[in-house]
């Protein structure tokens, strides 16, 4: 499947701010679709998911504590001896899940300036097939620090039930009915974690790396991303129709949500998955937990027929399975 990076539909230079409480509060409510406050934000996040497909996120529920201690045990986990980091190695035999060293993690064959653990949901043996071969097996917990399990297991779930709140919200936005997304689409959604560590330029010393690219440019492969980056460092970009990358600072108080590939196809290119990268120049470590809230993993993505209706009755995209994107993508990421 080629997925193609259209031109965004209205060009942007700084990101929509978007407050989802409304959303946040009354996800479950039968009249939903009738709620002056929740249609509020449904026509913001068309117009954010059109325009920019990335955006921030405000009063979205997570507790600023939560968050928090997500970063501060990653910036333990990753301030930690090599030794002790790679006894939770990824490999071809952990499922591709586990801990990668610094330029492991390759990006359109350039490596990252990034040290990474990587999560999937787990799912049984044999449960997908041949599709499913390369993810199998169970994540990869570092036993220190010790309470990192509990508290990135905890900040997991929070971002599962976020993730199907913005997903409830963007089914109406693309005129749909609240649950367009249950069934084959994302009625058992898959899910990715990465939590990530860009090293600080200085470290870099003696390298050639004169710009450390931390994350070469990409688009995610799901639904929808929320990202929790360090505060107070200013390292993520997003691409503008014009080419030109729009910072995405850390605002306090907000997560950031990033659409993805299965997104984009759902909406047959309506809504636009945005390319985004990152640049560490700050003389800080700078960490991100970035959570990806993806379809079924056997599901068959092709264009909503509301959204074919809206862009000229053709299906212009798809389809994919998403499981397949999904190993496709991670084969080309890692050289085992
Ligand atoms: N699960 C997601 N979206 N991960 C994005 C990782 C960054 C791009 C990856 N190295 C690649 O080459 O695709
Ligand atoms: O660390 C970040 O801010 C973004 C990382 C990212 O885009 C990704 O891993 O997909
Ligand atoms: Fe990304």
């Amino acid at each position: 499947m080629n997925i193609q990076i259209n031109s965004l539909a209205t060009d942007f230079n700084s990101i929509p701010i978007i407050d989802i409480s409304p959303l946040v509060e009354k996800f479950d409510d039968a009249n939903i679709h009738r709620d002056a406050g929740v249609c509020e934000v449904v026509t913001q996040l068309d117009k954010a998911c059109r325009e920019a497909g990335l955006f921030y996120l405000k009063g979205h529920g997570i507790p600023d504590s939560v968050l928090k201690e997500a970063r501060d045990v990653i910036h333990e986990f990753f301030h930690m001896p090599l030794e002790e980091k790679i006894k939770i190695k990824l490999s071809m035999t952990t499922g591709c899940r586990g801990y990668q060293e610094v330029e492991e993690n390759f990006t359109k064959g350039l490596p990252d300036v990034q040290e990474a653990i990587d999560f999937y949901k787990e799912f049984a043996y044999g449960m997908y097939g041949d599709m499913g071969k390369l993810l199998e097996g169970p994540n990869l917990w570092p036993s220190n620090p010790q309470n990192f399990e509990e508290v990135l297991k905890q900040y997991i779930d929070h971002c599962t039930v976020l993730s199907r709140k913005i997903m409830r919200g963007i089914a109406l936005a693309l005129g749909g009915s609240v649950d367009e997304f249950e069934g084959h689409i994302a009625s058992n959604p898959f899910w990715v974690m990465r939590l990530i560590g860009y090293p600080m330029v200085s470290k870099q010393n003696g390298h050639a790396h004169t710009q450390s690219i931390g994350c070469g440019a990409h688009t995610d492969y799901g639904l929808l991303t929320l990202l929790n980056q360090d505060e107070s460092i200013s390292a993520l970009e997003v691409m503008n129709k014009s080419g030109e990358w729009i910072s995405v600072p850390p605002i306090h108080g907000t997560s950031i949500c990033i659409i993805g590939d299965m997104l984009k196809i759902l909406s047959n290119g309506l809504y636009e998955a945005a390319l985004h990268r990152v640049i560490n120049v700050s003389q800080q470590y700078r960490v991100s937990a970035v959570y990806f809230y993806e379809p079924n993993y056997d599901a068959t993505i092709e264009p909503l027929d509301i959204c074919v209706q809206k862009t000229g009755g053709i299906k212009k995209l798809g389809p994919a399975i998403y499981g397949e994107h999904l190993v496709s993508k991670v084969r080309n990421t890692f050289r085992f």
